[in-house]
């Protein structure tokens, strides 16, 4: 079975990989289960901090690599917290730091619009010349209360205005059904089934 390093540290994002891989035949290995530690992710883009993410795991492992670059846009704040969503707060912010200071930042806002963004890049070494790049997004509300103990991160606070309900009141099938995350990883897997159909 050919084996994937899948460049995450974040337990959630790990958690619903393993849910959306589960019928793929790939052998998929956690970064930290090799002692491979986090990548730097210095750019402005997702799909820049996604391939470094990649390239670091692979050229660590020598294995083809999986790396996911996501974050939470709000529209009344330019795009914020943007590529900054896991260190909003500071380097050392948990969750709870990160969603205190968006729901602050936000106090007197009229337009509570927001997206999640999933940047996915598989390479199958460090020099692929080539690699599956995918970028998606979720639109939501970022809301004040917290609701919902499923998912993880900003979930709590992202509201869902036609389900009426907030991503952490979700069923984790349900999640990925919709999710950013879900999307992309569903689309890579087409485009990984052409290069496959035609031999690449
Ligand atoms: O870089 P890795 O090791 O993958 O783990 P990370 O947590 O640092 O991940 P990112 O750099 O991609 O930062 C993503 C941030 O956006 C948040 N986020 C991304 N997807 C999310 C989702 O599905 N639900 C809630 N929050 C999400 C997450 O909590 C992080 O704070
Ligand atoms: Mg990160």
């Amino acid at each position: 079975m050919k084996k994937l390093v899948l460049a995450s540290n974040n337990a959630g994002k790990l958690r619903e990989f393993s849910e959306l891989l589960a019928p793929v035949h790939f052998e998929i290995i956690p970064q930290g289960a090799l002692g491979i530690p986090e990548a730097e992710e210095p750019y402005a883009t997702f799909v820049e901090n996604a391939l470094a993410k990649a390239r670091h795991a692979s050229s660590a492992s020598g294995l083809p690599a999986l790396a996911d670059d996501s974050g939470i846009c709000a529209h009344a704040l330019q795009g914020a917290p943007g590529v900054l969503s896991a260190r909003y707060a500071g380097i050392e912010a948990n969750s709870a730091a990160n969603n205190q200071k968006l729901i602050s930042a936000l106090q007197g806002k009229s337009d509570r619009g927001a997206h999640y963004v999933c940047a996915l890049v598989m390479i199958n070494s460090v020099d692929d010349p080539e690699p599956v790049i995918v970028q998606t997004r979720w639109y939501g509300q970022i809301q004040d209360l917290a609701q919902g103990s499923h998912g993880f991160g900003y979930d709590p606070h992202f509201f869902l205005p036609e389900l009426g309900l907030t991503v952490a009141q979700l069923e984790p099938e349900r999640k990925n059904a919709l999710s950013h995350r879900g999307q992309a990883l569903r689309e890579l897997l087409i485009q990984l089934s052409h290069r496959t159909k035609l031999g690449a």
